[in-house]
């Protein structure tokens, strides 16, 4: 079964020559982009879709989310707008009621949150472990998070529970409630801040990971200049993400890591994506991560919600695109990409076509997933013209039609 979209005024690849179509077309076949091109040499399908002279882009790859949680911080929200600053403990509030939750409802408010983040365009989703914090419930919560999205994450290092000792705690978290997560999950983050996890605590946590065969990432830099960048891109992890307060040295080495990486083939060895999270930005009234820097620096950039219930209760990964582009200076080509293939290469599904066994996400290519996003405008620039509006006007996901 084929699909022909054309009609599109304006298709944005991603792709690596970073095309940006006029009066283009797609065909999807099955799960894969199967032909794109101009909208005048499409080849027939067995069914066509007219896009009206909308505009198409990939769908959103969310990189960082944590969806898995029960029970409600609004009044730790309205503190903080009256001025409280943030900090680790309320953690500790979500994973009191995610515990008491019953697998039913769990799965049931994970399920919604994964809803409204495809019926906003999303289309490839990284969720968290991370209120559990106990084997049983870090397990449940990995076991959940397995059945409803594309990609699994263990962090039982997100916060040390109340009268637990720090160092007896991280030897729980790099063994037994590893092995119990082990089998659900692809990757291994630490909340590797004050108030949360030393970098000697975050070293042993991501060498323990790292030795079980997961892929490792960091949250770092989030309140303060702190060891997680250096000690994640040390480690080879994958991403860095909050990075709002940086060194020099920071970037720097972020930029090194991928010096052994062609932007323009994709190949070569990847260096530690830096994950800015700008709504987050905002809920937690910390300073914008440098984006613009961090580009102009050479870094690879991805831009995800980190939906959570403490700082950052939104998947609009258009908000994050809106953000990025009016208060971080990102063009808007630059963050609809930080927000598909930066996400994409953030998560190691950049590449892949039809004879590699798993197909790309994150850009529109033949023999990549056919995950597309159509807007309700003629161009992606309206994300950021017209922020806050509701611009998803069609979603496709594995070249499934989800909304
Ligand atoms: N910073 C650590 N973890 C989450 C927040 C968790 C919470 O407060 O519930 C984050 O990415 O912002
Ligand atoms: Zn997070």
């Amino acid at each position: 079964m084929s699909t022909l979209i054309t009609n599109i005024a304006e298709l944005m690849t991603q792709d690596l020559e970073h095309r940006v179509l006029k009066n283009a077309a797609v065909v999807i076949e099955g799960e894969r982009i199967a032909w794109l091109g101009s909208a005048e040499d499409a080849p027939a399908a067995d069914d066509a879709v007219d896009a009206g002279g909308r505009a198409v882009l990939p769908g959103w790859v969310d990189s960082h989310t944590h969806l898995v949680f029960a029970g409600d911080r609004t009044a730790e929200f309205e503190a903080r707008m009256a001025g409280e600053s943030y900090s680790a403990g309320g953690i500790a509030v979500t994973m009191d009621a995610t515990r008491r939750a019953s697998d039913f409802d769990l799965t049931r408010l994970a399920m919604a949150r994964v809803s409204e983040a495809v019926s906003q365009g999303t289309t490839y989703l990284e969720t968290k472990t991370g209120y559990g914090l106990d084997i049983e419930h870090e397990a449940r919560s990995a076991r959940i998070a397995s059945t409803v999205v594309d990609e699994v994450t263990y962090l039982g290092a997100h916060l040390v529970p109340l009268g637990t000792d720090a160092d007896a705690y991280t030897d729980l978290v790099c063994g037994p409630m590893l092995d119990a997560v082990r089998p659900y999950v692809r990757w291994a983050d630490v909340f590797c801040e004050e108030g949360a996890f030393t970098a000697e605590q975050s070293r042993r946590v991501l060498e323990a990971c790292r030795a079980a065969g997961l892929g490792i990432r960091v949250h770092g830099n989030q309140l303060g200049e702190g060891p997680g960048v250096q000690l994640a891109v040390e480690l080879g992890a994958a991403s860095v993400d909050h990075v709002n307060y940086l060194s020099s040295r920071d970037v720097a080495v972020l930029a090194e890591s991928w010096s052994g990486w062609s932007p323009d083939t994709g190949s070569g060895s990847r260096g530690t994506v830096a994950t800015c999270l700008p709504a987050c930005d905002l809920s937690t009234r910390q300073p914008l991560a440098p984006g613009r820097e961090l580009l102009d620096a050479g870094v690879q950039v991805a831009l995800a919600s980190n939906c959570n219930p403490g700082t950052s209760y939104t998947s609009s990964m258009a908000f994050n695109v809106a953000t990025a582009v009016l208060q971080m200076r990102l063009s808007v080509h630059e963050a609809v990409r930080a927000a598909t293939y930066g996400g994409a290469l953030a998560l190691h599904r950049e590449a892949g076509h039809d004879a590699d066994g798993v197909r790309a996400v994150g850009s529109l290519a033949v023999g990549h997933r056919a995950d597309l996003h159509m807007l309700n405008a003629p161009s992606a620039t309206h994300l950021a013209y017209r922020p806050g509006m509701p611009l998803t006007y069609a979603v496709w996901r594995a070249g499934v039609r989800a909304r």
